[in-house]
């Protein structure tokens, strides 16, 4: 007998956002892997698919009781309220604690063994931080704390990328990317980037690649902080100070990575090649390369977690909330992303 799928609990995001519309859409069109369930406000929902027309019957269920297995035009569903009305592309900080309130809904799910995986629809880390969750910084980091561990890694991966598993697979378009800091101002990223942390970073990135892609030995490009990696001391130090000796060291225990690489030219066909991920030291010095590569088609996972998390690689974009024109490509690949995780997991726990 075939085993069932996982349950996947999709957090619907930020409401005033296409969040709502594109968890809509999982219920209609291709067949997703795994038994999608909803987390956010059932009226909020209906709202939405009557706005844009989507014909999607929501079945509200309670975490526990058993989730159907995926049926065209049907959307399980944990209720959460909304805290006040939302309206498309119009943000509330009133709101804010109703979008927490979902996380924390599908994070007890999962570690209560009602869900096998989180989906996240993007939330606005502006409007909770204006609602006085000091301290927010995203999804990655809010799941690291409520798991109670130290690290996890954030890790967005192109939709090619996803799908293969040894070396040389890596073409134009399929790229993962790591990152040592992750919703960190500027002026603060270099302080942020320590040996022992660098460390702990490589190591989960290797097993997870390992345990996750089926990456027997995961090769690791690293890149430099400063240009041109530092040009020797010259344009910056941490590199001699900081990077390489932590390098040296994981080498030694037989892991193979390269660098400390100069960002600007590791990302290109002959420094890749062979390459299973690429681990940037900042935000935005990895993330617009793998966007450019595979917007709208790649997935960000986060890797550490005891718990399986995978989510869009795009935000809130208020500007196309509620008017039919969000693609839903990067949920899709997030959900399949997650099942395939979720099955995993469960035919070889760590
Ligand atoms: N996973 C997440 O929760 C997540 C990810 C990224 C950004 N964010 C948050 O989203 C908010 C807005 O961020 P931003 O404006 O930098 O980025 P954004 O991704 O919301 O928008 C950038 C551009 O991409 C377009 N776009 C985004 N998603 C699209 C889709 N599915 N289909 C078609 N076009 C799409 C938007 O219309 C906009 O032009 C911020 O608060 C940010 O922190 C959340
Ligand atoms: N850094 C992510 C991106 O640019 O796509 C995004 O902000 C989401 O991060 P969380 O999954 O931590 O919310």
């Amino acid at each position: 007998m075939r085993s069932p799928s996982p349950v996947l609990a999709v957090t619907s995001g930020e409401p005033a956002g296409i969040g709502p519309e594109l968890t809509l859409l999982l219920a209609l069109g291709e067949h997703m892997p795994g038994r999608v369930v909803a987390v956010g406000d059932p009226a909020l929902l209906t709202e939405r698919a009557a706005l844009l027309g989507l014909e999607v019957d929501l079945l509200e269920l309670t975490p526990g009781e058993p989730v159907p297995e995926a049926r065209p035009g049907i959307l399980p569903v944990w209720p959460v309220a909304l805290r006040t009305p939302s309206r498309p592309g119009e943000l509330a900080v009133a709101n804010a604690g109703y979008v927490l309130e979902t996380l924390d809904l599908a994070i007890a799910a999962c570690l209560d063994g009602n869900a096998d995986g989180i989906v996240t629809a993007p939330l606005h880390k502006g409007v909770i931080l204006d609602a006085g969750h000091a301290g927010f910084r995203g999804h990655t980091e809010y799941l690291r704390d409520a798991c109670g561990i130290d690290e996890v890694v954030m890790m967005l991966a192109t939709d090619s990328a996803l799908h293969a598993g040894q070396a040389g697979w890596q073409g134009s378009s399929a790229l993962r990317v790591a990152l040592v800091t992750t919703h960190l101002p500027l002026r603060e990223v270099a302080d942020a980037i320590t040996g022992p942390g660098l460390e702990r970073i490589l190591r989960i990135l290797h097993a997870d690649l390992k345990r996750w892609f089926g990456v027997d030995a995961p090769r690791i490009a690293v890149c430099g902080l400063n240009p041109h990696a530092g040009e020797g001391g010259h344009l910056g130090r941490e590199e001699i100070e900081v990077i390489e000796p932590c390098l040296e060291r994981l080498r030694g225990e037989g892991l193979a990575l390269d660098g400390p690489l100069p960002a600007d030219t590791l990302f290109t066909p002959r420094h890749l090649a062979g390459v299973d991920a690429v681990l940037a030291m900042y935000h935005d010095q990895g993330l617009p390369v793998l966007k450019y590569a595979g917007f709208g088609r790649a997935a960000n996972v986060t890797l550490g977690l005891p718990i399986v998390r995978t989510s869009v690689d795009h935000g809130t974009a208020l500007d196309l909330a509620g008017r039919g024109l969000a693609d839903a490509g990067s949920l899709r690949v997030a959900v399949a992303l997650a099942a395939k995780m979720a099955s995993r997991g469960a035919a070889a726990p760590r």
